[in-house]
């Protein structure tokens, strides 16, 4: 699947804390539903049958709705299930030996919390980047935080799409504006809401707001 940009709008990252009686299957469908353009899933406490189980339930979901699907960290998953593509971090594999694994056509994503990093992972092949924390979360404890001037340098280095991540939600999205990000990357704001669908139409509008390009 070719990235297209405009799909790093409203980029959402799967996480099972909240999922209160009902299915994280139904939760995705629910935040596509109210405008969530990417889907990435994230399981840091599944073995690998489990988390292929739940890949192609949720790779149904997102094929139905011809939204761009990846899998965090896990290649062997990725491939498994043959996602649209795998997210790395900098203590993953770099973007280049996964390249070699996935293939040219598959997108790849990489974290990065700096100029260099983001540099080097477009050298090595990366297909977009997520940027963050650019605001305080308690989702991710080990999180470096990135400061606005940082994620404006960040994108001014790089040519490929940037969403930014961590702590974004509705009452401070609009910080962002003029930052160069091509999205925002939510965990929390959508899925530890009651009305998920209600909670992402109201941040696919506000992103629509801030994003310097055609929606
Ligand atoms: C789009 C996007 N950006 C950043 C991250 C964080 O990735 P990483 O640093 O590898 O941390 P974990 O998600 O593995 O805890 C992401 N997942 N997605
Ligand atoms: C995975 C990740 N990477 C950097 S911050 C973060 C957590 C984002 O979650 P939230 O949107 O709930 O702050």
């Amino acid at each position: 699947m070719k990235l297209d940009r405009k799909s790093m709008l409203l980029y959402a990252i799967t996480d099972r804390t909240w999922l209160k009686g009902t299915t994280l299957a139904s939760q995705v469908e629910d935040t596509i539903k109210g405008g969530a353009t990417f889907i990435q899933l994230r399981e840091k406490n599944m073995d690998f049958d489990e988390f292929v189980t739940e890949a192609k339930v949720i790779k149904e979901i997102t094929d139905k709705y011809n939204i761009p699907f990846v899998i965090n960290d896990n290649i062997d998953v990725a491939l498994a299930v043959n996602s649209d593509g795998v997210h790395v971090g900098q203590d993953d594999m770099n973007a280049k030996d996964v390249r070699k694994l996935i293939g040219k056509d598959k997108i790849i994503g990489v974290s990065v919390q700096t100029v260099e990093q983001a540099i080097l992972a477009e050298q090595n092949g990366a297909d977009y980047l997520g940027v963050g924390s650019v605001f305080p979360t308690s989702t991710k404890t080990d999180a470096n935080y990135v400061s606005i001037k940082q994620l404006k340098e960040i994108s001014k280095s790089i040519s490929i799409p940037i969403v930014a991540i961590g702590g974004i939600n509705e009452n401070n999205i609009e910080k962002l504006r003029e930052s160069g990000i091509d999205g925002i990357c939510v965990i929390s704001a959508i899925f530890s809401k009651p009305d998920i669908l209600e909670a992402t139409k109201r941040l696919r509008k506000l992103s629509e707001g801030i994003v310097d390009y055609e929606i």
